[in-house]
């Protein structure tokens, strides 16, 4: 048998953990943002619709269309350091890279457009990762998030000679450390609000009702995660779902007209919260925090805010810690 000349330089073994999230478009242009759909609206734990039916449509009506009214979209909430996903995103991994010292590589990933799950997985495996950990950012799972996350990783993995060992981090909605987390980020917020919220609106990313009939714990999980949140904070709490997308039935209730039905009932002080998204967004920063904010205050609320999600706190790095060191330590002993 003959070896290769060269032999491979292996460094020193190292665990690595990927936090993933979701994806954005690299610039809040129309042709990035129709690149960027055009990718995410093609994945079929996306759009469960027979591709040959689906794809007409997409490369039709709606990637001819909605890639300009969704870039100016954009425009809006874009900072100077690029996409807030991104932005925090990347800031949450810096910060808990420092937290978890030098043993553990941490880096970040999205779904879809840049960072590619695939790209970080190889730079991460030259480092030396011998052992990573998949962490889609999501509490709550559902098929569109994580499950097509963690299909990006194994695709790419199964491209691989040597593969490192992978976990997956579970869901963690009812996750004590998550509730708390909620609980000390909100009450902070609320207690530098110049007035007194009657209620807190916590509102979810919305998801097509057939894919609870279909088995996905998503619309479960978040109803979950909203009783927990009702129990733990001393207002009431009410919960919604929000970014509708295409014909189908989508989840309820839904945002705004839960925020309507509030003014009728009375309410006129509302704070919102976005539970889980664990990052600011276009979702949470364009639709809640500036739509939503019209539409309440257009049906009769008067006072509105909207309170930021864990992003790269200091409750989101404690809560990271917790959960990504209990799928760690049985790595690092
Ligand atoms: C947090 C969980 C999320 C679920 C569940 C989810 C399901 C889902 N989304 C769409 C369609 C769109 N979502 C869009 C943006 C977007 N979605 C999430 C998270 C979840 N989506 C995030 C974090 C973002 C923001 C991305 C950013 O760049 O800031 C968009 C794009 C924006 C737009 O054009 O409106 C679409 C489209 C579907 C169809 C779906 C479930 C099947
Ligand atoms: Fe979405
Ligand atoms: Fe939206």
């Amino acid at each position: 048998m003959t070896l290769p000349a060269e032999h491979p330089v292996i460094p020193a073994p190292k665990i690595g953990v990927l936090l993933i999230n979701l994806g954005t478009p690299d610039a809040p242009d129309a042709a990035s943002v129709r690149r960027y759909l055009a990718e995410f609206l093609s994945d079929r734990r996306v759009v469960e619709i027979p591709p040959l039916l689906w794809q007409p449509i997409l490369r039709g009506a709606i990637l001819t269309t909605r890639p300009k009214k969704s870039a100016h979209a954009y425009q809006q909430v874009w900072t100077a350091e690029g996409s807030p996903l991104a932005v925090h995103t990347r800031a949450t991994a810096q910060a808990l890279g420092q937290a978890l010292g030098d043993g553990v590589l941490v880096e970040w990933a999205m779904r879809y457009g840049n960072p590619a799950i695939g790209d970080r997985l190889k730079a991460m495996k030259a480092a030396g990762c011998d052992r990573i950990l998949l962490a889609p950012l999501y509490p709550q799972y559902s098929g569109a998030t994580t499950a097509t996350a963690n299909d990006a990783a194994f695709a790419a993995l199964a491209k691989m000679r040597w593969q490192p060992a992978v976990r997956t981090l579970p869901p963690y909605h009812d996750d004590p450390a998550y509730i708390e987390a909620l609980r000390h980020s909100i009450e902070g917020a609320i207690a530098a609000l110049p007035f007194r919220p009657d209620a807190l609106l916590a509102s979810f990313h919305g998801m097509p009702e057939r894919t609870l009939k279909l088995g996905d714990p998503y619309h479960c999980q978040s109803v979950k995660t909203a009783r927990l949140l009702g129990e733990a904070l001393a207002l009431p709490v009410h919960m919604s779902f929000q970014s509708r997308f295409g014909r189908a039935k989508w989840l309820e209730p839904e945002t705004e007209a839960t925020l309507a039905g509030l003014v009728r009932d009375g309410v006129r002080n509302i704070a919102v919260a976005t539970p889980g998204f664990s990052a600011d967004c276009l979702e949470t920063l364009e639709e809640i925090a500036l739509r939503a904010k019209d539409a309440f205050l257009a049906a009769g609320g008067e006072n509105f805010a909207y309170l930021p999600c864990l992003n790269a706190s200091a409750e989101a790095i404690t809560l990271y810690q917790r959960l990504i060191g209990r799928e760690l330590s049985g790595w690092m002993d």
